[in-house]
């Protein structure tokens, strides 16, 4: 008899991601368990956690009739091609660092709060969807508040403080609505590589097809979950301004060979201008560990996958962008690179990194003006940060290389202008 093949990538422990169940009279020890959750795991899945089980159902029957319209009809709630922001229907397939591709179709709009709710990215295939996703983002930021509430006290803090440190009432949640299409050659397609999220903490359900798994003891952890349960992910926001006691939970998800397979995740995150870094009172006695951003900042690093930790040890993260994989990126890195040292360094420096770097980087001289013009593409097309300026006439071999601090630094305003590359 044949020997029957498994549909998707198994994970290769034994173990399951923790559980707790919220329904436990028990406070205490229902906040003990997330805190030793997230301390350990950066993950764990809440059972009888108070938000109703037909609101969820109702919630994935509409995202599941939408991601099953004529693509036409998708294309009506469809992300601009010039928007800054990730709202939106995509479909996106994409290559990572080691050449296995990803591949997925994604629906992106935030939830809350109100006056960040924009309507027009909300699918009109029912009446029902706007009132189900309303309530249901009321829930999630209530058991958001509570989870965060736990958390909080269990740094030794009153109840609000993770809360606020991400923004108080002006905490978005963002709902993403993924649907991965089944792959018949599993080892070429992830659905979502190796990664931590960038937000604050997730909320995640799924329909009944595996495909998420954690990242735990250098095993990958298969998340069994059924229709009740939902798994939160604490992300790097939390995991910052606890200053590392709690984990960002490492984790991917994976494909079907036959089936289709659609997750839900709700990213809880700070408004775009807000400040993260490690809360003031857990840094009294221990040293900060990490920088703080603007998560606008925070949010275009990350996503380019761009050096985070620069001005505490710029040594090495010079040495890591020259390892950077794949030209854009090095491409990217080298530019980044550059405003870092033109905003610390002495004139002098700047340029004569900028030719060591344009060595090590592998980017022989004459690629500079399209390097500059490739970068300023990229920060247009995120509208994260900006130039004022710079077109490739002014960028040829030799301004971009003599340009004094002074006008560098004008030429290349990474964190104060608002004017984007025309
Ligand atoms: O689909 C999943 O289970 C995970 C998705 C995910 O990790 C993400 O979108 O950040
Ligand atoms: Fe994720």
């Amino acid at each position: 008899m044949a020997e029957s093949v498994p549909s998707k990538f198994q994970g290769t422990s034994p173990v399951d991601i923790p559980i707790v169940d919220l329904s436990n009279p028990n406070e205490d020890l229902v906040a003990r368990a997330v805190v030793k959750a997230s301390e350990t795991w950066g993950m764990f899945q809440v059972v009888n956690h108070g938000v109703p089980i037909e609101l969820m159902r109702r919630l994935k029957e509409l995202g599941t009739e939408f991601f099953e319209l004529p693509e036409k009809e998708k294309e009506a709630v469809a992300r601009p091609a010039d928007s800054t922001d990730l709202e939106g229907y995509t479909t996106d397939y994409k290559k990572d660092g080691e050449g296995r591709k990803t591949w997925a179709d994604h629906l992106f709009h935030r939830v809350w709060p109100p006056s960040r709710i924009n309507y027009r990215f909300w699918p009109k295939n029912s009446p029902d969807y706007r009132e189900v996703n309303e309530e249901y983002a009321k829930e999630i930021k209530k058991l958001s508040e509570k989870i965060m509430g736990w958390l909080s006290e269990g740094l030794g803090l009153h109840r609000d403080a993770l809360k606020e440190g991400l923004g108080g009432e002006k905490v978005e949640y963002l709902m993403k609505i993924i649907f991965y299409p089944p792959c018949p050659k599993l080892e070429l397609l992830y659905g979502a590589p190796h990664h931590t999220d960038l937000n604050g903490i997730t909320f995640l359900i799924a329909d009944e097809v595996d495909g998420l798994q954690a990242y735990q003891d250098n095993k990958w952890v298969d998340v069994k979950y059924d229709d009740s349960g939902i798994v939160v992910i604490i992300a790097d926001q939390i995991k910052r301004m606890s200053n590392g006691r709690y984990k960002s939970g490492e984790h991917r998800a994976t494909m079907d060979m036959v089936r289709t397979r659609l997750s839900w995740p709700v990213f809880a995150e700070p408004n775009l201008d807000h400040v993260v870094g490690p809360l003031p009172e857990l840094v009294v006695d221990d040293a900060p560990k990490f920088k703080p951003y603007v998560y606008r900042e925070y949010k275009f690093l990350k996503m380019n996958k761009l050096p985070l930790e620069i001005e505490t040890t710029p040594l090495p993260l010079l040495l890591d962008a020259g390892k950077a994989r794949g030209r854009r990126r090095r491409e990217i890195c080298y530019i980044f690179l550059m405003v870092s040292l033109a905003l610390s360094q002495s004139s002098r420096l700047v340029s004569c990194f900028a030719l060591t770097q344009s060595v090590s980087l592998d980017l022989v001289p004459s690629k500079l003006e399209q390097t500059f013009v490739v970068s300023a593409q990229v920060f247009k097309t995120t509208g994260t940060a900006s130039f004022t300026g710079v077109s490739r006439k002014s960028c040829t071999r030799s301004t971009f290389h003599l340009l004094p601090y002074s006008e560098f630094a004008l030429h290349m305003c990474f964190r104060l202008s608002q004017e984007r590359v025309a």
